[in-house]
């Protein structure tokens, strides 16, 4: 097990607000990573970095050992850095299957129609998505819509998924199945780092846990660990989240 992603001293600031001060931390090859913390702790500024929609005032992001700092989202897409939104973006008019196509195609531009075909009949099989390849995206229930966000993810053939609170809003059923479809994707390969409110999610997928508070890392450890740490527990208390 390697690196696969790594983020070495990384600071942002916003106007006069330090977001994230000298964050650093890593991603193991095969592992689910959760980065947890009290709102406004810098989680979304976190994964926006990694994702490349903001560029850090210093600090370095290494993806398999490629410094990608400062490349543009969809260079990072195409090195194999995928992202999943809590606000599902499909093309409402296109099928599920179309939808993945397209998510194929940008994914690797340089992929044959046929081999990306055939990788999307894959992801639809992954995330039992199956059954609704020929629905439009835009008439899905609310899991189906998870489903989709995570295999256009996956379409664009990520080596690791970023998500961004992707069970928000499940019921807890429904988060249990996502959880499943969520380690189903890490065992076909890919490493995943995920942000998340949901304690009982972050507990049943993380294999480490990274706690920010204030922009910066406060914990580090397995769910156990940084549950019972004293600077964790007053960090959530203090502010009610
Ligand atoms: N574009 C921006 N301009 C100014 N301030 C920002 C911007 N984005 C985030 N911030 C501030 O940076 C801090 C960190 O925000 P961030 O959204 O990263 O936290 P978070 O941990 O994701 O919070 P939440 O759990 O509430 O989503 C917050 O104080 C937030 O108000």
């Amino acid at each position: 097990m390697g690196k696969v992603l790594e983020v070495i001293r990384v600071s942002k600031r916003f106007l006069g607000l330090q977001a994230l001060k000298e964050v650093s931390l890593h991603l193991e090859e095969g592992e689910i990573l959760a980065v947890i913390g009290p709102n406004g702790a810098g989680k979304s500024t976190l994964l926006n970095l990694l994702s490349g929609l903001l560029r850090p005032d210093s600090g370095r992001i290494l993806f398999q050992g490629q410094d990608i700092t400062h490349l543009p989202p969809e260079a990072r897409t195409h090195l194999g850095l995928g992202r999943a939104f809590q606000i599902v973006q499909p093309l409402p008019e296109l099928t599920v299957r179309e939808n993945l196509l397209v998510g194929a195609r940008f994914g690797k531009p340089q992929v044959r129609q046929k081999e990306a075909e055939a990788w999307v009949e894959e992801v639809l099989r992954l995330t039992g998505l199956e059954r609704r390849a020929e629905a439009l995206a835009g008439e899905l229930t609310l899991l189906e819509d998870k489903r989709l966000e995570l295999a256009r993810a996956l379409a664009t053939r990520p080596r690791v998924l970023l998500l961004d609170e992707v069970m928000a809003g499940l019921r807890p059923k429904e988060a249990e199945e996502a959880v499943a479809l969520v380690r189903r994707i890490r065992d076909a390969g890919v490493s995943i780092l995920f942000i998340e409110h949901l304690m009982p999610v972050v507990r049943a997928l993380a294999d480490r846990v990274v706690v920010l508070d204030y922009g910066e890392v406060i914990a580090e450890g397995t769910y156990q660990k940084v549950a019972q740490d004293q600077r964790v527990r007053e960090a959530y208390l203090g502010r009610g989240a």
